[in-house]
């Protein structure tokens, strides 16, 4: 795969750690910075992995600062884009078999260099399960367009 990585100053070291691990594993980073260490403004390296992603440019997205909370924000709003924030590899797995989440962020100062590596390495081998979860992933697809969406859910699905 081709991930796209990007983090503000807060995470430099640590992006370039986690890009060395997405490389290991065999798959192709473009790192979209920063690489300037004095302050850098989240939404910009949030949105930039997210128009990534959403254009097809690459198939995933990591993005990374201080909590994760900020750059995450950012990258959801780039339309298709679902991106989480994880701070443990529970979350990281349940959101791709469940939400096919595209986008992976974490906090460099919630989370140390081992723990953001462990939830990287499971986000990317973990795949969607489609099933009923396409349908609600259909349905946050719509939210982005603008459409309705009602509760279909099927009690005996
Ligand atoms: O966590 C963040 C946003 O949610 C950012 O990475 C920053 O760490 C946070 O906004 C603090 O910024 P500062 O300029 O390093 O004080």
């Amino acid at each position: 795969m081709r991930v796209a990585i990007a983090s503000d100053h807060t995470a430099m070291e640590l992006r370039e750690n986690v890009a060395e691990l997405v490389r290991a594993m065999g798959h192709e980073v473009v790192d979209l910075g920063t690489n300037d260490p004095s302050r850098a403004d989240y939404p910009v390296y949030g949105r930039a992995v997210g128009e990534a992603v959403a254009s097809g440019k690459v198939d995933r997205g990591i993005a990374i600062c201080g909590t994760g909370i900020g750059i995450s924000i950012a990258a959801n709003k780039v339309p298709g884009v679902r991106c989480v924030v994880c701070s443990e590899p529970y979350s990281a797995v349940l959101s791709r078999q469940h939400n096919d989440s595209n986008v992976l962020a974490f906090g460099a100062r919630v989370v140390g260099d081992e723990m953001a590596k462990m939830i990287t390495r499971e986000w990317l081998v973990t795949e969607f399960e489609g099933g009923r979860h396409q349908r609600r992933v259909n349905q946050l697809n719509a939210l982005d367009e603008g459409l309705e969406i009602a509760d279909q859910v099927d009690p005996l699905a």
